[in-house]
C-alpha cells in the first residue's frame, strides 16, 4: 500500500503509485510524462475507427463493444491519419488498479484542446467520459474525433492527461475568497466567485494590430501531433483584430482561439481546472477549458500575466461575444502535496507566460 495524502496527486506520487502497480503502463514512461500534478497517457498499438461514440454501460467492457461497433482496424505503430467527423477508439498504454481510496479523471491536453481535437477517456463497464471511480481496475481507452484539423498521430502520441484524485480536495467559495486575498489568483480587482473564479474574454486585443484571437481554417493540411513549430500559422488560421465596439460575432460550428482578459495564477500548493461557465448557457461554450498545473502563471515560475487560453465555439445560431464577457470559471482544488517541480519550471513547458497562443504546433 502506497501512504497517500488527501489531495492532487504530484508527480511524486505518481510515481510511486506506478512502482507500487496503481498505474500500469506497458513501458517505462517517457521523459517528460509525469507533470507537476498530472500524467499524460499515450497512444498504444491499436485504434478502431468506430460508427459512433459510445459509453460501455454498467455491463460491457470497451472491448465487447468495439467487437460490435468497429469497422475498421488501425496499426499505429506506422502511424495514422485521424480524419476530421470520425470517431476512433484508442487503445492507451496506461492502465489502472486503484484503491478504493482513489479515483482519477482525464482531460484532453491543452494542446491537443487547442488543435480541436476532441477526445475523452472511457473505461469499463463506464456510465461516464472521463471520470473513473475510485476503485476501478482494468484498461483505458481514448475516443479521438478531430473536429477541425486532420491529425497524424502514433503509438506513443500523447492526447489526453490524468489526475488522481484523494478524498474532497476542491476549495469552497470561502477558502477561494480567502486564497484569492492571499494569492490573488486572477488580476481582476473584484473576481466574481461562485463555484469557481469567473474568467472573461478579451476582446479589447493584444499588442500593437490588436489581435484578439483565430479563427480555424477549413480543408487544410494535416497537423502532426507529436511535432512542435511544424505548421505555418497562415495556413490553418485567419487572425482576427479587434472592432470599435470590441464583439465579436460567433459562426455557429466555427473553432476560435481567444484569451482570457484576466491574468490567471495557480500558487504551487493547488492545481485548476477550467470548466465551462454555465452549461445552461447553450448559445456558446469555451470547449476544453481544462486543466491547469501548478505553478502555472505563478512569479516564481517564471509565469506572472499568463492568460487562459479559450476555445470556444457557438452552437446553433450566431452568438455576439463581448468584451468582458464571463464563459468560464476557474475551480481550484488542493494538492496532496507540493510539487517539486512547477509548471514552467524546466518540464518543458509551453505555454507560461503567454498571452494569446496557439498550440505549440504552430510558428
Ligand atoms: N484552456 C487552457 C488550459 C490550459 N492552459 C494552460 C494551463 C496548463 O498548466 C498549461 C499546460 O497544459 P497541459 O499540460 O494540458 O498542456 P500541454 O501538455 O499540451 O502543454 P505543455 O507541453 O506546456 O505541458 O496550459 C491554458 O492556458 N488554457
Amino acid at each position: 500500500m502506497v501512504a497517500l495524502k488527501d489531495g492532487i496527486q504530484s508527480a511524486d506520487a505518481i510515481i510511486r503509485l506506478t512502482q507500487a502497480g496503481v498505474i500500469k503502463p506497458e513501458t517505462p514512461f517517457a521523459s517528460d510524462q509525469v507533470q507537476p500534478a498530472s500524467l499524460d497517457l499515450r497512444l498504444g498499438k491499436r485504434a478502431y475507427r468506430v460508427r459512433a461514440s459510445f459509453l460501455p454501460g454498467r455491463n460491457h467492457t470497451v472491448r465487447d463493444r468495439l467487437e460490435q461497433l468497429s469497422f475498421h482496424e488501425i496499426d499505429l505503430s506506422i502511424g495514422a491519419i485521424l480524419e476530421t467527423g470520425s470517431v476512433y477508439i484508442a487503445e492507451l498504454q496506461e492502465s489502472l488498479a486503484l484503491p478504493g481510496n482513489l479515483s482519477a479523471a482525464a482531460n484532453p491536453k491543452s494542446s491537443t484542446g487547442r488543435i480541436d481535437v476532441f477526445t475523452r477517456v472511457i473505461t469499463d463497464r463506464s456510465q461516464e467520459f472521463d471520470n473513473i471511480g475510485a476503485g476501478y481496475h482494468g484498461p483505458l481507452f481514448a475516443e479521438i474525433s478531430p473536429r477541425t484539423f486532420p491529425v497524424l498521430v502514433r503509438t506513443g502520441t500523447r492526447l489526453s492527461q490524468l489526475r488522481l484524485r484523494k478524498g474532497e480536495v476542491r476549495l469552497s467559495d470561502a477558502d477561494l475568497h480567502l486564497l484569492h486575498q492571499r494569492e490573488r489568483v486572477v488580476t481582476s480587482a473584484e473576481p466574481s466567485i461562485q463555484d469557481g473564479v469567473a474568467v472573461s474574454v478579451d476582446l479589447a486585443g493584444f499588442g500593437p494590430d490588436n489581435l484578439i484571437g483565430y479563427r480555424a481554417k477549413r480543408h487544410t493540411g494535416l497537423v502532426d501531433v507529436d511535432k512542435p513549430a511544424s505548421c505555418r500559422i497562415a495556413d490553418f488560421w485567419e487572425p482576427l483584430y479587434a472592432d470599435a465596439r470590441r464583439t465579436l460575432i460567433l459562426d455557429p460550428g466555427q473553432f476560435y482561439i481567444l484569451a482570457s482578459k484576466e491574468a490567471v495564477h495557480v500558487p504551487p500548493d493547488y492545481a485548476a481546472e477550467m470548466v465551462p461557465f454555465d452549461p445552461l448557457v447553450g448559445e456558446f461554450r469555451v470547449h476544453y477549458a481544462g486543466f491547469f498545473d501548478p505553478g502555472f502563471g505563478h512569479a516564481g515560475a517564471g509565469g506572472e500575466g499568463s492568460r487562459a487560453v479559450l476555445e470556444v465555439r457557438s452552437r446553433d445560431v450566431p452568438f455576439i461575444l463581448e468584451d468582458g464577457q464571463i464563459v468560464g470559471r476557474l475551480v481550484y482544488e488542493r494538492m496532496a502535496e507540493r510539487p517539486q517541480v512547477l509548471y514552467g519550471a524546466g518540464v518543458g513547458s509551453n505555454y507560461q507566460a503567454q498571452s494569446l497562443k496557439l498550440s505549440k504546433h504552430f510558428k
